[in-house]
């Protein structure tokens, strides 16, 4: 094989690595080309828009579709035939868990135990008393922030090496989102655990994540550590009189109804800002992650 083609040593063994993602459904298209490689001890957290397609990009990464273009792989193994001994190491919570609702919160966190070496049956029965779930009643029956908890509590118990969690604190209390985040932080702290998780709460990602992506018109942008992007980016606003010095490449652009521009910038290989930052009556101002997003996605 040329050299030159060879997989790296990096993204042949990353917890999650996707090149080249694509996928449309018949209301169009949701992915255009997706590339990200998890390295282990990773803390991921996935933002963008309702409907921009967090979750189809998290069930291609993981094997549960076939996206219409581009290569998943989880450790190292092809998303979509992954052996027994790589399924054994990653726990995945769906928005919205619907397996197995004909099962007590008990019989499913049991009979799934089964299925992993490294089980902690003792977190598991902790868990469902600390989050309030009698063990005996129906999945069926639960509340979606219950049905949540109990995934959450299966996922954790698993003890896994790849924890993938779409919106996990979508329908969780804030008391159970604060422990979430700290079992999330614990495990990534200690053990090592690599974790992918959705959200729309900007400071969940503060609180918990190393890294963020912000996917965007199928894209993934901005994917970088979480203290980094402060110093990265930044707004810079240019009267309408400069307008014209506008850089080209940008990562968003708003004109006002007066003429000026308030554009988000990014600093360039050598960390300098772009030329216009310099320009009379220019102006520069850091963004907050929130703000950063509401101006790139708003
Ligand atoms: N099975 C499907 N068939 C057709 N369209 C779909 C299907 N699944 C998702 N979509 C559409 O694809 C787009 C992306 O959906 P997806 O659920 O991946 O987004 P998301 O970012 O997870 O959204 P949210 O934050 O609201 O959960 C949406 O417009 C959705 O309506």
């Amino acid at each position: 094989m040329n050299a030159m083609l060879q997989p790296t040593i990096e993204s042949t063994d990353a917890p999650l690595m996707v090149r080249g993602l694509a996928h449309s459904y018949e209301g169009g298209k949701v992915l255009t080309g997706v590339d990200l490689t998890l390295a282990p001890g990773t803390v991921l957290g996935l933002i963008g828009r309702n409907g921009a397609g967090k979750s189809t990009l998290i069930r291609a990464m993981l094997g549960l579709m076939q996206p219409l273009a581009g290569e998943a792989r989880v450790f190292g193994e092809p998303a979509l035939k992954l052996s027994d001994k790589v399924k054994e190491r990653i726990a995945y919570v769906p928005q919205q868990p619907e397996a197995l609702a004909w099962l007590s919160a008990e019989q499913m966190l049991d009979y799934v135990g089964r299925f992993y070496p490294r089980w902690d049956a003792a977190f598991a029965k902790a868990m469902l008393r600390k989050w309030d779930i009698a063990p005996n009643r129906l999945l069926a029956k639960l509340s979606p922030g219950e049905r949540q908890r109990v995934d959450l509590i299966r996922a954790l118990a698993s003890q896994p090496e790849l924890m993938v969690l779409d919106e996990p604190a979508a329908a969780l209390d804030p008391v159970a989102r604060r422990d979430l985040l700290r079992e999330i932080a614990l495990r990534a702290g200690d053990a090592g655990t690599t974790v992918l998780f959705s959200t729309h709460i900007v400071s969940d990602l503060e609180r918990v994540a190393s890294d963020i992506a912000f996917l965007h018109e199928g894209k993934l942008l901005l994917h970088c550590g979480v203290d980094e992007t402060k110093e990265r980016y930044a707004r810079l606003w240019l009267p309408a009189s400069m307008s014209a010095a506008a850089p080209a490449q940008v990562l968003s652009r708003h004109r006002h109804e007066d003429g000026s521009l308030s554009l988000v910038v990014e600093r360039g290989a050598h960390g300098q800002w772009p030329e216009a930052t310099g320009l009379p009556g220019a102006r520069l101002d850091a963004l907050g992650l929130e703000d950063l997003f509401v101006e790139i996605a708003g």
